[in-house]
C-alpha cells in the first residue's frame, strides 16, 4: 500500500475518556479541514463489530481461551484493516481509532500473560508492516478510571462486557504494558495524563496533535 492519510490511534485501560476524547479529536481534525475516518476495535465494520460481539459477550457459559480471543482480536482486525482502514489511508483520509494492535499487547499480553513475540507475529502477518503514526495514550491508574466507570455504568444502567468484569490487577497489568510499549516507542506514543480534569486533558491533546500535525505538512 502507498500510504497517503495519517493514522491515529486512542489508548488507555477501561474508563479513562477514550470514548469522550475520541469526539475531541475527531472535531479537532476536522476543523483543520482533513477528511476523516472515525473507527474502534474490535469492530469497524459489520463482520468485525459481530466478532467484537462473542469478544465482549459475558452471558456464554463457557470461558473464552485466551488464544482464541488473541486471534479473535487479529481476526477483526484483518477485516478491518481490508474493508476500512487501508482504503480510506490510500484516499489520503486521516483515520482515527478507538483502539488497535497496542491494545492486544496490552489486554491479551500484558493482562493475559500471553508472550509479545507471539503477538508480534500476528502483527506481522495482519498488518504487513502497517502501524500507527501517532498513538495518544490516556494514562491514569486503574482505580481511579474503575470510579468513572462505575458513574458511567449507572447512568446508564449497562451490564459490564467480559474486559470490565476482570479485577483490578488486571487493569494494573494493562496499564504497566501500556507504559512500556510507550517507553519502548517514544516518537510515536504521547502520553496524556488522563486522571486532570477534562480540559486540562484536552489541551494536552489539542498541543500534541498540533505539534504533530505541523511537522506532517
Ligand atoms: N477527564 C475527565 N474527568 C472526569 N470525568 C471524565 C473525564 N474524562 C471522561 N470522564 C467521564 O468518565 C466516564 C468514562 O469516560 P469514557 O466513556 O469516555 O471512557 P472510555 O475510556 O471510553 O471507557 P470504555 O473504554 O471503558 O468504554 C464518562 O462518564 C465520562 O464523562
Ligand atoms: C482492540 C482490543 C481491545 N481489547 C479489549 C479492551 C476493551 O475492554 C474491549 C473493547 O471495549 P471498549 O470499551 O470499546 O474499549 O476490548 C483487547 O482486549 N484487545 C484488543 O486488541
Amino acid at each position: 500500500m502507498s500510504k497517503r492519510g495519517r493514522f491515529i490511534t486512542l489508548e488507555g485501560g477501561e474508563g479513562v475518556g477514550k470514548s469522550t476524547n475520541m469526539a475531541f479529536v475527531e472535531a479537532w481534525l476536522k476543523e483543520q479541514g482533513l477528511d476523516v475516518v472515525r473507527t474502534r476495535e474490535p469492530g469497524g465494520t459489520p463482520r468485525a463489530e459481530a466478532i467484537r460481539g462473542l469478544l465482549l459477550d459475558p452471558s456464554f457459559d463457557e470461558p473464552l481461551h485466551s488464544d482464541a480471543e488473541l486471534l479473535l482480536m487479529f481476526a477483526a482486525r484483518a477485516q478491518h484493516l481490508a474493508q476500512k482502514i487501508v482504503p480510506a489511508l490510500e484516499r489520503g483520509a486521516w483515520v482515527i481509532c478507538d483502539r488497535f494492535t497496542d491494545a492486544t499487547f496490552a489486554y491479551q499480553g500484558g493482562g493475559r500473560g500471553i508472550e509479545s513475540d507471539r503477538i508480534a507475529q500476528l502483527e506481522q502477518f495482519v498488518q504487513k508492516g502497517l502501524s500507527p503514526d501517532l498513538t495518544l495514550l490516556l494514562d491514569m491508574s486503574p482505580d481511579a478510571a474503575k470510579e468513572r466507570l462505575e458513574g458511567r455504568l449507572l447512568d446508564q444502567q449497562t451490564q459490564r462486557d467480559r474486559f470490565e468484569q476482570e479485577q483490578i490487577t488486571f487493569f494494573e497489568a494493562v496499564r504497566r504494558a501500556y507504559l512500556a510499549r510507550a517507553a519502548a516507542a517514544p516518537q510515536r506514543f504521547a502520553i496524556i495524563d488522563a486522571g486532570q480534569p477534562l480540559a486540562r486533558v484536552q489541551e494536552a491533546l489539542a498541543q500534541t496533535l498540533a505539534e504533530r500535525v505541523t511537522a506532517w505538512q
